[in-house]
This record gives structure tokens, C-alpha cells and sequence, in this order.
């Protein structure tokens, strides 16, 4: 969800970006070649009807990041051009220019296409016959650096805002946001693409008993084990979530062997999660394969009742939902 957020945010900003770019350079293509100026009118007019197709596509395509770094590429080469055909009288666009660039990209990409186009202009352009290069370059050093602070800082809060967003705070596995999220995907997925996914619901048996012998910190470092050595067993693209309590939820690409799978998962629990006096805690799995037409709600249920029914059978087993 937070990845949607900022992507839209993102084209929004990509979207003013251009508008005022347009507004900005549109007068001058008029001012270019009402003076004769026609070269300089031209690399304008180039500029603008690029960043039109440009926020155009990113638009429709909603490929924003690619986009964006084309967009960061293309203003900045057309920066340079422009000052190097149209001179001193064009070199005050270069500082709007570097800055947005740390809007379309990131900020250690913002900085070399920075760089790579003040070099270009230092080598290109006869501009500095008249101004000081020094100033130019002690200039643009404290723009792109104070842009780069700025920007860098705003990657870590998007950073962080994420993992506040989608992790549990004390187990370190996804959180029933992010759940709720990856199994809409995981749906469409299936119906769609025809990846089909494997949902379980697994519960730590007996925990109640861990709480009241050892207390709750060490219950709590038993539930921080469980997620770690689940983690190491499960594939890079399944995910662990904290459904609640001690009962979690993993979201699984359908794989040849599930009830293989899920044995040699439940094993391996088995043997590495140890309450302090090395007594193992077994777990619980609720095992609910997608079948069509299944939704959220079904998934879980589905997965619940297999979980209440390996309770019922003694705990430490899978129950596989035959509906
Ligand atoms: N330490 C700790 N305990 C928790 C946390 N969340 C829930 N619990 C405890 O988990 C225990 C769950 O107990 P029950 O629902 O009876 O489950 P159980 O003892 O595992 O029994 P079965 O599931 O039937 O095998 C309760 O004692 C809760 O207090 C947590 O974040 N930390």
C-alpha cells in the first residue's frame, strides 16, 4: 500500500514537474525565435514536447521510476545544450534544473547526472570566459549537496515509514497490513497469471504454558526464535506474517510438494525452537491450497478450520483443508 502511496506521489510531483517546466520554457521558445534565435528556440521546443511524452507515458504506463530517470538524463542534457548554443543567457536554468533532478531519481543518481553535466558544460560551454568558474562550481557544490542531504533524508523517513508499516514490531515478520495487502495480490495472481499460492496458518501449541513457567519476556524471545528459524526455511519470495498472539500466517508460490513442504518446515521448528530448559515447542499448521474462486475471507477461514482441526487431532501436525 505504502509503495502505491509513493508511487502516486511520485507521478503527481513527475506531473508539476512538467507543468511547470512547460509554463517555464514555453515563453522563452516564443522569446528565441522571435529574436532569430532559432537553434536555442529549437533545443526549447525540444525540451518541452519531450517532457510532455515523457510525463505522458509514465502517465499511462505507471513506469514512473524508469521514466523519471530518462526525464533526469534528458532536462540535464538539455541544459547543457542550451547553455553551450545559447550562452550566458541561458545559464541561470542550470540551478532549477539540478535541483529537480533529486526529485526524478535518487540521490546518489541525482548527484552523478549533477556532475556528469557540470563537467560536460565546464568542457562544452565558452560561458565561463565570462564568469568565474570557481563561483560556478562552488555554487552548484552547495546545491547538489544540500539537495542530496535533503533528499537522502527523505529516503530513510520513506524507509522507515515502510517497515513501520508492514513489519510487527516485535517478531520482525510482516504485519497483518502487509498481509492483508500480499494476499489481494497472491488472488489476482492466481486468477490472472495462474500462480497459485498456498496460505497456512501455523500456531505455536502449548505457549500459554511458556508465558506462565518462564515468563512473558521469554516468551516473547520464543516467538522472535520462531519467525527467525521459520524465516531460514521458507523461500525468498514466501512470506511470514504475525496474524496475532502466537499465531502466524505464510503465504506461499504453490510448490510441487506441499504436504513435503510442510512437514520438513514443521520438523525443522521442531527441532531448533527450545523453550530455556531445551524442552522443543511443536506447532500447529492449518494448511488452506488456493482453489478458484477463493477470496481472503474463505482463505483464512479455510486455513482456520484445518487449524482447529490439528488441534484437535493432539497439536504438532498439518491439517490440509479438502473444500
Ligand atoms: N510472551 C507473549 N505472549 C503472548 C503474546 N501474544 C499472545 N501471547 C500469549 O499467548 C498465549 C496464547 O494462549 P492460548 O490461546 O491458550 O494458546 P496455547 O497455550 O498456545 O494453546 P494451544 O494454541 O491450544 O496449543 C496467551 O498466554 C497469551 O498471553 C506476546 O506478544 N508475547
Amino acid at each position: 500500500m505504502i509503495n502505491q502511496l509513493q508511487q502516486k506521489y511520485q507521478l503527481s510531483l513527475f506531473l508539476l514537474l512538467g507543468t511547470v517546466a512547460i509554463m517555464g520554457v514555453f515563453p522563452f521558445v516564443v522569446i528565441r525565435y522571435l529574436d532569430g534565435n532559432f537553434i536555442a528556440a529549437g533545443i526549447d521546443i525540444t525540451l518541452i514536447l519531450g517532457i510532455v511524452a515523457l510525463v505522458a507515458y509514465a502517465y499511462f504506463s505507471k513506469k514512473i521510476r524508469i521514466v523519471s530517470a530518462i526525464a533526469a538524463v534528458f532536462i540535464n542534457t538539455g541544459v547543457v545544450a542550451i547553455v553551450i548554443a545559447n550562452g550566458i543567457d541561458s545559464f541561470l536554468w542550470v540551478y532549477p534544473v539540478f535541483a529537480s533532478t533529486f526529485i526524478l531519481v535518487r540521490p546518489l543518481e541525482a548527484l552523478c547526472i549533477n556532475f556528469v553535466a557540470g563537467v560536460a558544460m565546464v568542457a562544452l560551454s565558452d560561458i565561463f570566459n565570462t564568469i568565474s568558474l570557481n563561483s560556478f562550481v562552488i555554487t552548484i557544490l552547495m546545491l547538489s549537496m544540500s539537495a542530496f542531504i535533503h533528499a537522502s533524508h527523505g529516503v530513510k523517513q520513506f524507509l522507515l515509514l515502510k517497515k513501520l508499516n508492514t513489519i510487527d514490531e516485535l517478531t520482525g515478520a510482516f504485519n497483518r497490513r502487509a498481509m492483508s495487502s500480499d494476499i489481494k495480490a497472491a488472488l489476482s495472481n492466481a486468477e490472472n497469471n495462474g500462480i497459485e499460492q498456498l496460505l497456512a496458518i501455523l500456531d505455536l501449541d502449548y505457549f500459554k504454558t511458556v508465558n506462565d513457567k518462564f515468563g512473558h519476556a521469554v516468551g516473547d524471545q520464543v516467538l522472535k526464535d520462531f519467525v527467525t528459524i521459520t524465516t531460514s526455511h521458507i523461500g525468498k519470495y514466501d512470506r511470514l506474517y504475525r496474524f496475532g498472539g502466537e499465531e502466524f500466517v505464510l503465504l506461499i508460490p504453490n510448490m510441487s510438494d506441499q504436504h513435503m513442504f510442510i512437514d520438513n518446515l514443521k520438523t525443522a521448528i521442531k527441532q531448533e525452537l527450545k523453550t530455556p530448559d531445551g524442552k522443543e515447542i511443536t506447532v500447529s499448521f492449518g494448511v488452506a491450497p488456493w482453489v478458484p474462486g477463493t477470496t481472503a475471507d474463505t482463505w483464512l477461514q479455510r486455513a482456520d478450520e484445518a487449524l482447529y482441526l490439528a488441534k484437535g487431532q493432539g497439536r504438532d501436525c498439518a491439517v490440509f483443508s479438502n473444500k
